[in-house]
């Protein structure tokens, strides 16, 4: 056991925002220690794997406003660690032309002037060809959205936080908190006390926040991640300017589809379904719905005709979602030092620098530079259990 140490703060998990929060910390000179259950990279959690989609493609303007500056800060990070995160593909959204949705996502980007081409049934194939747009579905292709490398966006942080001077103990299990002016937080290596603590603990945060008398209306599931062989290698290539893309709903669902073009497998595609079954983050494996798989493999055989209907790679990972489907930013209800960022509903990623930002001004007691009413805790008053 190493003596009792003593942070500025202690941050709670090193997923993507875990990663960011501490590292926008130790920016502003705070000693600060990133905890982590398990050795370092790892693909047990959510933010793992090659590729997310980044794009300002949302129904609620004020994704879109956040994205307005986290898309500078990726381009700023990309400069200050001198490593390519980020690369244009666009993004190809696709739903009943006449649905709430589709509409909806249209005239956010219009309004924010996003450059945005609009398809039509009749020059769809020209632009996007090997894809088959529905009868009734409206198209448009978000010109500045693309890919985020995921594994090496997660290295470059933690990197650059280390060299700001921050401390990252992996496989080290936080197994208790305990609230008061410095909160105290034991592990299963020693004991810190922090003037604050961020949680940043994607599926596990109602464990922890268990400590504190606090529980979240969170649900975990498992995404089943599936790639796609291509018939024909190159067709749906990011070099042949495939974009990534998000069909809103279909013949088969009312949920989203999305996917992104071949890149990190050769001759593959992924294409995942936005939800899954219900599961515990420790227990994930044992979660072995399919049905996701069914409606992907309908799907891609009637929509997607270059790729061979049965996925040829399955990996996994989780979604912590709220009711909502919209973020938890904000300090705990009765302890103003522990802050909360959690239940980033399969859509994060791509904020984990803005996210970041306003998880280090809660922490520093400061007015986030964002209207956070969206992401509070009390949306969710009927449904949040506090003992206390
Ligand atoms: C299949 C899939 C596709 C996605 N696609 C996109 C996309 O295209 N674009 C996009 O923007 N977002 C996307 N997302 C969402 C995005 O990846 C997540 O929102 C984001 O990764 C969540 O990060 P996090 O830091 O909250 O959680 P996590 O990455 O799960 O990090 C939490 C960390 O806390 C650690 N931890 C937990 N408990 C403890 C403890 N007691 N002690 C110490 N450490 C602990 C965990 O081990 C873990 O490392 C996708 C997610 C999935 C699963
Ligand atoms: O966050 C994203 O951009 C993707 C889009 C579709 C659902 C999963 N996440």
């Amino acid at each position: 056991m190493r003596a009792e140490e003593e942070f500025d703060c202690v941050v709670i998990g090193a997923g993507v925002q875990g990663s960011f929060t501490a590292y926008q910390l130790a920016k502003h000179n705070r000693k600060t220690l990133l905890l982590e259950q398990f050795l370092l990279p790892h693909s047990r959690g959510s933010s793992h794997g090659q590729t997310r989609i980044i794009r300002k493609a949302y129904q609620q303007e004020f994704y879109v406003q956040m994205m307005e500056e986290c898309f500078k800060m990726w381009t700023q990070l990309e400069k200050e660690a001198g490593v390519k995160l980020y690369r244009q593909t666009g993004l190809l959204v696709m739903g009943p032309e006449k649905s709430e949705p589709y509409q909806l996502i249209k005239n956010t980007l219009q309004k924010h002037k996003v450059p945005t081409v609009v398809l039509t049934q009749d020059n769809f194939n020209q632009h996007i060809p090997n894809v088959r747009l529905a009868e009734g579905d409206g198209a448009l292709v978000e010109i500045p959205a693309g890919v985020l490398y995921a594994d090496r966006v997660l290295r470059t942080v933690q990197e650059q936080f280390q060299k700001q001077g921050g401390v990252i103990r992996d496989n080290e299990k936080v197994t208790d908190i305990k609230p008061g002016p410095l909160v105290t937080v034991s592990t299963s290596a020693g004991v810190y006390r922090a003037k604050s603590v961020v949680i940043t603990a994607g599926p596990w945060t109602n464990t922890l926040l268990a400590h504190t008398a606090l529980q979240l209306p969170l649900e975990v599931v498992k995404i089943n991640v599936c790639y796609w062989k291509e018939k024909v290698p190159g067709t749906y290539h990011v070099k042949q300017h495939f974009p990534c893309f998000i069909q809103t709903e279909c013949e088969e669902t009312k949920e989203h589809i999305y996917g992104l073009p071949a890149n990190e497998y050769p001759g593959m595609v992924k294409i995942c379904y936005h939800t899954g079954g219900k599961t515990d983050p420790d227990q994930r494996d044992q979660q072995r719905d399919r049905s996701d798989i069914d409606i992907l493999q309908r799907y891609i055989a009637r929509s997607i005709p270059g790729l061979i209907p049965e996925p040829a790679v399955v990996e996994s990972c989780m979604y912590t979602l709220t009711p909502d489907h919209d973020f938890v930013l904000d300090c705990h209800p009765t302890y103003n030092n522990i802050i909360i960022g959690a239940g980033f509903s399969g859509h994060g990623f791509k904020f984990g620098p803005i996210i970041g930002k306003l998880l280090c001004e809660l922490s520093l007691g400061e007015v986030p530079s964002f209207d956070l009413s969206p992401f509070r805790i009390r949306r969710f008053q009927a449904n949040t259990k506090s003992a206390l």
